[in-house]
């Protein structure tokens, strides 16, 4: 085959060496490969995260990061897959210990790493060392996927992230991985520990578990538990109990002021943190003169529970002081995967908005460096996905790692969260009934995503055109509760009961009793009279198999609190000025 330069002559060759099917899955907007292009994009562009690559992205960002012909690359490719399914069943992961599962997969676990000091001299070299042993990681990850018959999960493409990873580890004395509370070890890379002390082995590491407002004593004492037995430096901390000005939450990416690093030529940057060069950092000092003497340092041997910011800043001294004694300026690293709450942390430190906070994960680009006061500046990285195993896209979805936005099958992940969240926990939650299993069905089966979801639709009246219930809009609600933590799983530790675990995050129902009770009666006296009274907002009459009933009866589905009582001669009742609201659910109501 004649050998031909993608740059060259792209879309003949191209065409010719793939064939159609590749080239239907590719994007027409690619850009064939030219010199240097990664360095002279837009960053905005360059810095997107990229967890899923189609066959045809894999191949040519290989083939752009090698810079090579494109017929050689073309022998050398292995598609990462996009990993929907793993073949590593997450219940099958429960019976072995973390320990077990690191030893075994740990080398899957890699993060990439950067070349080596002294093994270039220039800039450029750099750069293209970095494309270098970026691709040589992309391979290694591949190959050992076909050799332990293990699937990957999505995990970020994008060398741009990972060179901003690197800036941050080598510009910091500690290096903390922010993790989410409800499921840590998911957020846990222990790669990214190794490879801290491979950087600099004065260099510390801490665990923050953000979101622990989400978790009961209990879990917060299991978890100590597993950090102690693990012997991980962690404490628990919740940026959602410390944040300043609520109105923060709210304000949009474009209206903030970043202090955005984007000095993607500064590859020959100190290893050892140069506050002088962190020329558009902002001094905490100046915003907030309160000292902070009589802060109280928390025990360093122990997994603490910070409840201020005060405590948390002076914990970081601590730790990083003992990192680098005797420095008079020390740099803590924030890392982490997206949306767990690096730039919520960095504002309550701050006191004021200085990084953007969504519930969308991916939202911060670039690492800021951030002075906080004479001795400690902090370093905030993007959300990085790092490589893991044995969870699947829908497990992402659910951890708050793949934006809700972006989901093509909600059924998935949906499913994923019937299966873990209990019946009557649903049904409270959100003022539905859902329907029971038929004769022929176990008793005890969780309820389907679509009945779920249909109930959920047909409740809300969000309709399609055609009478149908719009289960993608649905499905958005409930994942989105997931995000912002009204819907809730808490994953356990290794070796504890994950059953015992949703006892306690289950123990309380979210609804009103009296709400359960009158949808009860409704249902009842509806039963009583054999009829179908859910009717969908465009007056379609809803046919009963949306809720799973073969039995021909229909199911109310919710009163969401405002929904019709029943009165003390157990005549049922709509509140005044609800009718409107009410008018798809309950239609002939014998009131
Ligand atoms: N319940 C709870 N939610 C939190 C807490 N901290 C952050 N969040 C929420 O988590 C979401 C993500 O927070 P961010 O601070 O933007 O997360 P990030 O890690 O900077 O995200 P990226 O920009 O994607 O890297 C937001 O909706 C926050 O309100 C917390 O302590 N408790």
């Amino acid at each position: 085959m004649t050998k031909r330069r993608l740059r060259n002559d792209a879309p003949k060759g191209f065409n010719k060496s793939l064939g159609n099917s590749l080239v239907k899955q590719g994007k027409a907007k690619r850009v064939y490969i030219q010199p240097n292009v990664a360095q002279t994009a837009a960053p905005e562009k360059v810095l997107d995260s990229v967890t899923h690559e189609s066959n045809l992205d894999e191949f040519l960002n290989n083939a752009e990061l090698a810079n090579r012909d494109f017929t050689a690359e073309r022998s050398n490719v292995k598609i990462i897959s996009t990993a929907e399914n793993t073949i590593v069943n997450p219940d099958d992961l429960v019976h072995q210990s973390f320990e077990e599962l690191r030893k075994k997969y740990g080398e899957l676990l890699k993060i990439p790493r950067r070349p080596l000091k002294g093994t270039y001299k220039t800039a450029n070299e750099l750069h293209a060392l970095e494309e270098q042993s970026f691709l040589d990681w992309k391979r290694n990850v591949s190959l050992m996927q076909e050799s332990h018959g293990v699937v990957m999960t999505p995990f970020e493409r994008n060398l741009e992230l990972w060179r901003q990873l690197w800036r941050v580890i080598e510009r910091s004395d500690v290096i903390v991985q922010i993790v989410d509370a409800r499921n840590p070890l998911l957020f846990h890379s222990a790669d990214l520990d190794a490879y801290v002390k491979e950087v600099d082995s004065s260099k510390g590491n801490v665990v923050l578990v953000n979101k622990s407002d989400l978790l009961s004593p209990e879990h917060v004492e299991q978890w100590r538990q597993h950090f102690r037995r693990e012997k991980i430096p962690a404490v628990f901390w919740s940026a959602k109990s410390n944040i300043v000005d609520p109105t923060l939450e709210t304000v949009k990416e474009e209206e903030t002021a970043t202090t955005s690093s984007t000095d993607s030529d500064d590859e020959d940057a100190p290893s050892s943190p140069e506050v002088n060069d962190l020329t558009d950092a902002v001094n905490r000092a100046d915003l907030d003169p309160t000292p902070a003497a009589e802060v109280v340092v928390p025990k360093v041997d122990d997994i603490p529970f910070i409840h201020t910011t005060d405590e948390l800043i002076a914990f970081f001294k601590a730790e990083a002081f003992k990192c680098n004694p005797g420095s008079e300026k020390i740099v803590v690293g924030m890392v982490g995967y997206p949306n767990v709450g690096k730039s919520s942390t960095i504002n309550c430190i701050f006191g004021k908005k200085k990084t953007s906070v969504s519930a969308t994960p991916g939202k911060t680009k670039h690492f800021q460096t951030l002075i906080i006061d004479n001795e400690l500046t902090l370093c905030d990285c993007p959300g990085l996905v790092m490589p893991s195993f044995g969870f699947s896209a829908s497990e992402m979805v659910l951890n708050c790692i793949l934006p809700v936005d972006k989901m093509r099958d909600f059924f998935s992940p949906v499913q994923v969260l019937s299966n873990r969240v209990p019946r009557r926990y649903l049904e409270a939650l959100y003022s539905i009934l859902l329907p029971k299993p038929t004769e022929n069905e176990d008793p005890q089966r969780p309820p389907t995503a679509h009945e779920l979801l249909t109930t959920i639709a047909f409740m809300k009246g969000f309709m399609s055109n055609s009478g149908i219930p719009d289960c993608s809009r649905a499905a958005r609600i409930v994942l989105k509760d997931v995000v912002n933590g009204k819907l809730r799983w808490i994953a356990a530790p290794p070796g504890i009961d994950q059953a015992l675990f949703d006892e306690i995050t289950f123990s309380t129902l979210p609804e009103k009793k009296q709400v359960e009770k009158s949808q009860n009666i409704v249902l009842e006296q509806l039963e009583k009279r054999n009829l179908l009274l859910c009717e969908g907002s465009n007056g379609r009459k809803v046919d009963s198999t949306f809720f799973g009933g073969s039995d021909g009866v229909g199911h109310v589905v919710g009163v969401k609190g405002r929904g019709p009582t029943v009165d003390e001669d157990g005549r049922i009742r709509l509140k005044k000025g609800k009718k409107e609201k009410l008018r798809r659910v309950y239609k002939h109501l014998d009131a």
